[in-house]
């Protein structure tokens, strides 16, 4: 049986960025978990992780308008660790519900999870990721001066509250997810890319205030829990070349090597594209045999037949156009 890690995109949590109830963002899931369930029932293992951006900077501000004495705003790791308990709890309710309609006999269960990071990693002087909801520049400008924070411009979208984001090093939790898997469970974890943690000299863990990329985050979860298959669900139904000009190109099946020829040549942006292209450089080169898939979220089940998406593996691995990747 296959081992497919699903990295659920923004767009599979949150229709716009105006839809930000929970009773809206689980209306989302649901349909997230119809999608789902056609590759479960399919036969494939299947650990799912989720981003968080959106979610987590949502939690902060609310942490920061309540704050009293009484009632003190919880820091950035603790606002990620909430976000999983809450992404997870919506995607649990959600993919049970299809699996109990659809009458298989299996139940999903988020672990939370820490994600090793280094502390000298110099993406902790260089705030990147960013969290929450969109502002004007004036506005960013304001809470700027008044609060410290670093705001960005978000790929023409308007400004973002960015944070630092290191690269994930290890999974503190990985042995019980696989064992999870292992037994038939349906596994949500590592959401966000996981809580970012440093290792104490005594062995224990810390948290650090940053949020992982979590495309960066499912590379390694997929590469930790021994997957077959990595899943990039986003959007885009195919990763593109010269994206948005003319002479736009979309990729089907391409090498490591090319893709990271066109990632060198700079057609991936930096925070959408950029990441996602990384993270499949990472998982396909990591042992061979090993697919990563970048698709739409409508087109992740046709993707894992070979019908859809832009697919990617190792050189030298032999893959050709149709070949389905069978559970
Ligand atoms: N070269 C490219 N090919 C395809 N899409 C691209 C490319 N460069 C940037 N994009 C944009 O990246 C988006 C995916 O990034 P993002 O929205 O951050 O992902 P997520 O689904 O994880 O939230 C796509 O919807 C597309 O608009
Ligand atoms: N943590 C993370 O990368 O979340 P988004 O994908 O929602 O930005």
């Amino acid at each position: 049986m296959k081992k497919v890690v699903i990295a659920l995109g923004g767009n599979a949590l949150q229709k716009s960025k105006d839809q930000a109830t929970a009773q809206a963002q689980q209306r989302a899931c649901e349909q997230t978990a119809e999608q789902l369930l056609r590759i479960i029932k399919a036969g494939f293992n299947v650990v799912v992780t989720h981003g968080n951006g959106p979610q987590v900077g949502n939690i902060v501000l609310q942490q920061e308008a309540a704050a009293t004495d009484r009632t003190p705003a919880m820091p950035l790791d603790t606002c990620g660790a909430m976000s999983q308990g809450m992404i997870g709890y919506w995607l649990q309710q959600a993919i049970d519900k299809s699996l109990a309609d659809a009458g298989i006999p299996k139940r999903a269960a988020t672990v939370i999870t820490q994600t090793v990071v280094d502390p000298g990693d110099p993406a902790f002087r260089h705030p990147t990721k960013p969290i929450g909801p969109f502002y004007t520049e004036e506005e960013a400008r304001r809470i700027m001066r008044e609060k410290g924070y670093l705001f960005k411009e978000d790929a023409g979208r308007g400004w973002r509250r960015v944070v630092p984001s290191p690269r994930p090093v290890d999974i503190v939790e990985k042995d019980v997810i696989r064992e999870l898997v292992e037994n038939g469970h349906i596994v949500v974890c590592a959401g966000g890319g996981g809580i970012p943690v440093i290792r104490r000299e005594d062995g224990s863990f810390e948290g650090v205030e940053a949020v992982i990329d979590k495309d960066l985050g499912a590379a390694k979860l997929a590469e930790l829990v021994d997957a077959d298959i990595l899943l990039i669900l986003t959007a885009v139904e195919k990763v593109a070349i010269h994206f948005r000009q003319p002479n736009q190109s979309e990729l089907e099946e391409v090498t490591t090597d090319q893709l990271r020829r066109y990632m060198q040549e700079g057609h991936f942006a930096p925070g959408s594209m950029l990441p996602k292209v990384e993270a499949t450089l990472q998982f396909a080169d990591s042992r061979p045999g090993r697919t990563a898939v970048i698709t739409s979220l409508e087109k992740g089940f046709d993707a894992l037949l070979g019908k859809a998406g832009t697919r990617i593996s190792a050189r030298g691995s032999g893959v050709r156009k149709e070949m389905p990747l069978t559970s």
